[in-house]
């Protein structure tokens, strides 16, 4: 009975953090959804970027601090081992939800381009930023990632064996493809607003920590990272001749 809770909670888990991930992708891209990132300003412009800030610092503090072993540990106190990664899936989509609902239109655009095919290509590259996260997702373990695995493996009562680290594909011309990606997928608007240049450079900004402790953790748990990391860059991919697990600088 309750492997069985344990499993209906880490599959309603993803299905939220699914619809929310699709919602988000409506959301910054002002595509087909109710609320969007840009619209009429309802509130003062420093008013609508101190209440911006703070849910973009909600989203943070709940996942960086939620990812850390430290916090994992403190956690399964509580909640089963099986259904921790669900929890923390649970939770990040949770606080998108709250970043959706209060999120605050701030007028004023950066730039505007008007070619239609040029706002088409900034279009299809957005996506492909999304396509890159999807990829990534699964290079890595998508089921293992939004936390389906765990709770697979505790319902057919099966020992559940950490995931090894792994260079494949993506992996082998940055270490945080994934990351990339979103980046990609937010930077490239047709229409840069105020409040859209506040959401990409908060995510940047968030991204370029996270990265940091991320970094750290993998260091520690996996002594291959450290030369993994002399080898590969962090976002940008170097042009150049490729070798075993990386890339070779051709200058
Ligand atoms: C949201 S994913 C982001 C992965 C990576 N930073 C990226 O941008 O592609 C974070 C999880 O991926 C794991 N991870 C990062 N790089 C990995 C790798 N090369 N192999 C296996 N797991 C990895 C981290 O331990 C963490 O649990």
């Amino acid at each position: 009975m309750k492997r069985s809770l344990i499993l209906v909670y880490g599959v309603l888990s993803y299905v939220i953090f699914f619809a929310t991930f699709l919602y988000a992708v409506g959301f910054v891209g002002n595509y087909l959804v109710p609320v969007s990132i840009d619209g009429p300003p309802q509130v003062p412009l420093t008013q609508a970027l101190l209440i911006n800030l703070g849910l973009l610092t909600l989203f943070a503090v709940q996942h960086s601090l939620m990812a850390r072993p430290f916090f994992k540990r403190w956690l399964t106190r509580y909640v089963p081992r099986a259904a921790e990664r669900s929890t923390f899936v649970l939770a990040s989509s949770l606080a998108l939800i709250v970043l959706f609902i209060f999120w605050q239109p701030m007028g004023g655009v950066v730039w505007h381009v008007e070619n239609q095919v040029a706002r088409c290509t900034l279009h299809t590259i957005s996506i492909l930023g999304y396509g890159i996260v999807f990829v990534s997702t699964f290079l890595i373990n998508h089921f293992d990632l939004f936390g389906l695995r765990q709770v697979w493996l505790n319902w057919r009562k099966r020992e559940e064996t950490p995931l090894e680290f792994g260079t494949p594909w993506l992996y082998r011309l940055v270490r945080h493809p994934l990351y990339l990606g979103f980046m990609i997928a937010f930077w490239a608007a047709p229409t840069m607003t105020i409040a859209h240049l506040v959401f990409a450079l908060g995510c940047t900004g968030y991204i370029l920590g996270a990265i940091q402790l991320e970094e750290r953790d993998l260091a520690d748990a996996h002594p291959e990272y450290r030369d993994y990391r002399r080898r590969v860059p962090m976002l940008i991919p170097r042009l150049g001749r490729r070798h075993k697990g990386g890339l070779e600088q051709t200058a």
